[in-house]
């Protein structure tokens, strides 16, 4: 009966996608609608294979056992290939900024830098950290909870319903859809679905802590429900709009002028708050202990700066929206709560360290252990620098320049990252059963290239963003501007082909990550994958 329902369910939705890329009004939307409609079209025929045949035996089959890993895996896998994706895309817009031909004539506009732009943020932020975040929270959740993932499939709809939504989003950019709020591109359809998707995630993951087996909620479950749950607000929040048409991509947003520009910041910061920070956190809470074979620091600290920081985020906002029509008020609350928001930051990053206390020496013997020290390190540094750039002072040198560049990518580079490779270097083996990742000389090259990339990165991005900074503000005895804003650019020419080249390396250890994993996957198994039943 239920199989019969969800047939008829897919059936409809082909119908209306054909209907939609029949009637479409501008391209995206024309192949979005093809796109849902073969997948539609494929899942109708695969839940049709997968009936019963009339007098099929009437056992019931066996209720699956143990940790359920399948989406966790596939999660594995497509965090290490988007990953490569969105760095790939990132060094190549580095590139076109520091050589303008590589918008290269015949590709255009689907090439272009201002359609390339939205593709490596997305990339990076969602497809590539989302897939980190929603994978690793998964696995901890059932670890920490001794307990199954609740709703049986509904993990499977999550991670191939999130991969639709990447898929949707990143053509989507390259045929020219965007609602222009950065960080939330995707047009209304597509926010629609992933608000689906979220719902479910939020179901799974909640469900799975209420039928836990251990009393407790460990800290990491807490950032990663903050996540979530803050995630869903602000993205339905900040993408309130109303369609054109139902069969077209364009639509009108609800709030306008600055209303509107302070609920894009409020889900811009946020963004960078729960998604990028304390989702991350959550992984950090789990895979440092357990990587370094110690408890963590300080159980009290996690509390005390776990509540601070989801107070103080959410009204740090307004720093990004400094001497503009927003009222001076809202301002410098934002910039009040941005700087003591440092505290709860360096909490989070001293819990972190210290729990090293007594096994520092792993630092030298394990690359991953490295690459989680360094994640805090620079999770530490750019947490000194926000509130710092948060100051109106300091931002009236910073803002437009590369040093929000440079700032951006010391934490999404340096912490975002260098966390995420520690944690696929953890689960890959665990996942498939193998005694250790393939090479532990690889994994310390990877460590270097990055941590070079990052260098090249930030340093580059640092000097170019303060010159220009001072170049803009510099005038004469009589008060006249003494550059033009071309001069500013033909100055910045060095420094744009060094985060180029830092962007390479960054690349090339993502790629040798990738052929570490790829060989332990293919290693023969050492011992069974099922390793641990949640305790009963
Ligand atoms: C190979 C590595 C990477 C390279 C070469 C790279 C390069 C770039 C470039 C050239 C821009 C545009 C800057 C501009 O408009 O002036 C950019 C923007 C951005 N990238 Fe990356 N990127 C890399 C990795 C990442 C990662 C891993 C993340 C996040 C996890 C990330 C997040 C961002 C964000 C959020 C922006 C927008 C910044 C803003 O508007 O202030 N990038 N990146
Ligand atoms: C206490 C923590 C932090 C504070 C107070 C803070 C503050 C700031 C400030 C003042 C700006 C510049 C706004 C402007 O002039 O336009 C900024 C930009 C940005 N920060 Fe942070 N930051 C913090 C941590 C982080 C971390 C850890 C990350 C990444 C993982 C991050 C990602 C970003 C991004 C992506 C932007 C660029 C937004 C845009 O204009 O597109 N921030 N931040
Ligand atoms: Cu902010």
């Amino acid at each position: 009966m239920f199989d019969t329902l969800k047939l008829i369910v897919l059936a409809l939705i082909v119908f209306f996608a054909a209907l939609g890329a029949d009637w479409a009004r501008d391209p995206a939307y024309m192949v979005h609608a093809l796109l849902v409609m073969l997948v539609a079209a494929g899942l109708f025929f695969w839940q049709l294979r997968r009936m019963p045949v009339e007098d099929a035996s009437p056992v019931a089959p066996a209720a699956p056992q143990g940790y359920m890993d399948g989406p966790i895996r596939y999660g594995v896998i497509a965090t290490a290939f988007w990953g490569v994706v969105g760095f790939l895309v990132g060094t190549f817009i580095a590139f076109q900024l520091a050589f303008p031909a590589l918008n290269i004539d015949w590709a255009q506009p689907y090439a272009n830098f201002g359609r390339l732009r939205p593709l490596h943020t997305s990339a990076v932020i969602f497809a590539f950290g989302g897939n980190a975040l929603i994978a690793t929270s998964f696995y901890i959740v059932q670890r920490t909870s001794s307990a199954r993932l609740w709703g049986g499939n509904a993990a499977w709809f999550v991670f191939w319903g999130y991969q639709l939504f990447i898929v949707l989003a990143a053509t989507g950019y390259l045929l020219g859809a965007t609602q222009s709020k950065e960080y939330a591109e995707p047009e209304w359809y597509v926010d629609i679905w992933l608000t689906i998707v979220w719902l479910v995630y939020l179901a799974v993951f909640f469900g799975t802590i209420l039928k836990r087996r251990e009393r407790h909620i460990y800290v990491a479950n807490w950032f990663f429900l903050a996540f979530i749950i803050t995630v869903a607000m602000l993205h339905v929040v900040n993408n309130l709009a109303i369609p054109v048409s139902i069969w077209g991509s364009k639509s009108v947003q609800v709030f306008a002028g600055v209303q509107d520009a302070m609920t894009q910041w409020w889900y811009g910061h946020n963004a960078v708050g729960f998604f990028l920070t304390a989702g991350f956190l959550g992984m950090m809470y789990y895979f440092v202990p357990k990587q370094a074979g110690r408890p963590v620091y300080s159980y009290k600290l996690s509390i005390i700066h776990f509540w601070a920081l989801i107070f103080l985020y959410i009204w740090a906002g307004p720093h990004h929206l400094h001497y503009t029509a927003l009222p001076d008020w809202a301002a410098t609350l934002g910039m009040v709560f941005s700087i003591i928001l440092w505290m709860p930051s360096w909490g989070g990053m001293i819990n972190g360290l210290m729990t090293l206390e007594g096994a520092w020496d792993k630092i030298r013997t394990d690359p991953i252990i490295r690459m989680f020290v360094a994640s805090l390190a620079f999770y530490g540094m750019s947490t000194f620098e926000g509130p710092m750039m948060s100051i109106r002072a300091v931002n009236s040198l910073s803002h437009y320049t590369d040093w929000t560049i440079g700032h951006v990518h010391s934490g999404a580079l340096g912490w975002n990252g260098l966390i995420t490779f520690g944690a696929l270097y953890f689960l890959t083996p665990r996942l498939w059963g193998r005694a250790q990742m393939h090479s532990m000389a690889a994994i310390n090259l990877h460590f270097w290239l990055a941590t070079l990339g990052i260098v090249l990165y930030a340093a580059s991005m640092w000097v170019s963003g303060i010159m220009e900074g001072l170049m803009w503000r510099e005038v004469d005895a009589n008060g006249f501007l003494v550059n033009s804003f071309a001069d500013t650019v033909e100055a910045k020419f060095l420094m744009y082909v060094v985060r180029g080249l830092g962007g390479v390396l960054y690349l090339a250890g993502g790629a040798v990550m990738v052929w570490n994993m790829w060989m332990t996957i293919r290693a023969p198994q050492a011992r069974p994958v099922t390793v641990a039943l949640p305790a009963e």
